[in-house]
């Protein structure tokens, strides 16, 4: 028997249109934010999915689109778990800048360092490794256990909390998850065995 994870980006937030680093700072989603929300949980409605249980980081967007998913799901009066630490990676100096600004002030590179490398942390902020140094003993306490159980578990969170979770349950090098964009509002899903590893990737 095996456990169902279902992982899904927040929905397009006020300052991912307005091209800001967010981090830990906490805008709500933006219209087409909700619409996107709204599409995961008519999504995993149609498939027959009913999670068992609900996670969700400490911040607004997160938790916005996992409330309008159950919303579309008709799911009401269950425990949703909150978090800080599924939160964003903490952005540090970087977050309320425009990434084209910060693009022109220490380039191109640079700034794609900060974003998707491993463990080159941005100034004062967080590496995708510092972010997994939370997530994933979280993940591994909190949630692994209900997975190995044979539940189903809904996580909402972010792109780089949610790069964290995927590069450990898919295995995937420091090399490979440079490349790994997660998109908002696509959830993916996995089944997870009895000894915790991954049985299979299914398409959304
Ligand atoms: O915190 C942010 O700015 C975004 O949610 C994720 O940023 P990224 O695309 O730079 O990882």
């Amino acid at each position: 028997m095996s456990g169902t994870l279902i992982l899904v980006r927040h929905g397009q937030s006020e300052w991912n249109l307005k091209n800001l680093f967010t981090g830990w700072r906490n805008p709500d989603l933006t219209e087409k934010g909700v619409e996107e929300a709204r599409a995961a949980g008519k999504l995993l409605k149609a498939r027959g999915i009913v999670p068992d249980l609900y996670y969700t980081s400490a911040l607004k967007r997160a938790q916005s689109t996992l409330d309008l998913m159950l919303e579309e799901m008709g799911i009401e009066n269950v425990t949703i778990i909150r978090d800080q630490a599924l939160n964003e990676r903490d952005y540090g100096d970087l977050a309320g800048l425009n990434k084209d600004d910060a693009r022109a002030k220490w380039g191109e590179e640079q700034v794609h360092i900060w974003r998707r490398s491993y463990d080159v942390a941005p100034p004062g902020g967080e590496s995708l490794k510092d972010t997994a140094a939370r997530t994933l003993p979280y993940y591994e306490a909190e949630i692994l256990p209900h997975l190995k159980a044979g539940k189903t578990v809904l996580i909402a969170a972010h792109g780089n909390s949610l790069r964290a979770m995927v590069m450990d349950i898919e295995g995937l090098s420091p090399e490979e998850i440079v490349k790994r964009e997660i998109a908002t509002g696509e959830p993916t899903i996995y089944r997870i065995g009895a000894k915790g590893e991954l049985a299979e990737k299914v398409a959304a």
